[in-house]
């Protein structure tokens, strides 16, 4: 029987890489993960190992380093541009370039509302994501984070749910609501402020979660997308993943004292996966 090969890509992934801006009185510091994806005539490489096609991983994972010399001094978006267009206007085999790109935040260090000049804290958890694709048709930028956590202690409902023999669940018109959000958006333009745009959207998303009266998970969710959507023009699409992290009251009553909603257990596993899209 014939065999065919069918969808197949290839690149390099978790190119790490961290830059210094030097200006004269202070540094910047940049830490990103970046990940190259091509598609494109490589089947023969797949069927009769001929690499006459192939631009080696290697190779393109010094491309990286290279390019980031020159090229990455503004926001991820433009250099996953810059990276994109170079691996496919080189390559005539190459279809489809995808760079996908994490960033790890420094904050400046200050003192005495002084900025240091070159000493900075992690970010934490929340990253920064962005996916570039280019192909004959033009580039195409999506942007995101992920791992941002948010947490409110009240505003935060979950009642009028299913009850069958296995609830046990006791409805709340109080809880905690928290999250490890993550977040991707399709942009409709590739010529965008991407940083000013990236600051809005995330603040919006900040803001409807905090000022949002809750009736669950999902419906923050869809509130989010909402906002964000009616907000900016440049998103055709956001598709948002809330994990809920739970905050379970904790029996008291067993060494006879009140708990008046103030002390939890953290549960991390199991938790409650919501994921949701939202377009116009
Ligand atoms: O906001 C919520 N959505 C759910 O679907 C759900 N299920 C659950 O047990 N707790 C919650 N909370």
């Amino acid at each position: 029987m014939n065999m065919k090969l069918g969808l197949n890509a290839y690149g390099k992934n978790a190119v790490n890489l961290s830059k210094i801006i030097r200006h004269a009185d202070h540094h910047e510091f940049r830490q990103i993960s970046v990940n190259v994806q091509l598609e494109g005539d490589f089947e023969t490489a797949y069927t009769l190992g001929d690499n006459t096609k192939i631009l080696p991983t290697d190779t393109q994972k010094n491309t990286v380093y290279a390019l980031a010399k020159q090229h990455f001094t503004g926001t991820i978006e433009e250099f996953g541009l810059q990276l994109a267009y170079h691996f496919f206007s080189r390559n005539p085999q190459v279809s489809k370039a995808k760079i996908e790109i994490t960033e790890h935040g420094w904050q400046r260090m200050a003192f005495d509302e002084q900025a240091h000049q070159h000493a900075f804290t992690g970010g934490g958890a929340e990253k920064r994501t962005t996916v570039v694709t280019q192909t004959a048709g033009g580039a195409t930028v999506s942007s995101g984070l992920k791992d941002l956590l948010i947490l409110k202690t009240t505003d935060s409902a979950f009642e009028n749910y299913i009850k069958d023999e296995y609830t046990v669940l006791k409805e709340t018109s109080d809880r905690i609501l928290a999250t490890q959000c993550e977040a991707v958006w399709d942009y409709t333009a590739t010529d965008l402020d991407f940083e000013a745009t990236y600051q809005k959207i995330r603040t919006t998303l900040l803001r409807t979660f905090a000022f949002h009266k809750s009736l669950s998970v999902q419906q923050t969710l869809f509130a989010i997308g909402e906002q964000i959507l009616r907000e900016n023009d440049v998103v055709r699409e956001i598709r948002l993943i809330m994990p809920n992290k739970h905050h379970i009251p904790f029996n008291l009553e067993q060494f006879g004292l009140d708990n008046n909603n103030e002390i939890f257990i953290a549960t991390d596993e199991p938790f409650g996966y919501i994921t949701g899209t939202v377009s116009r």
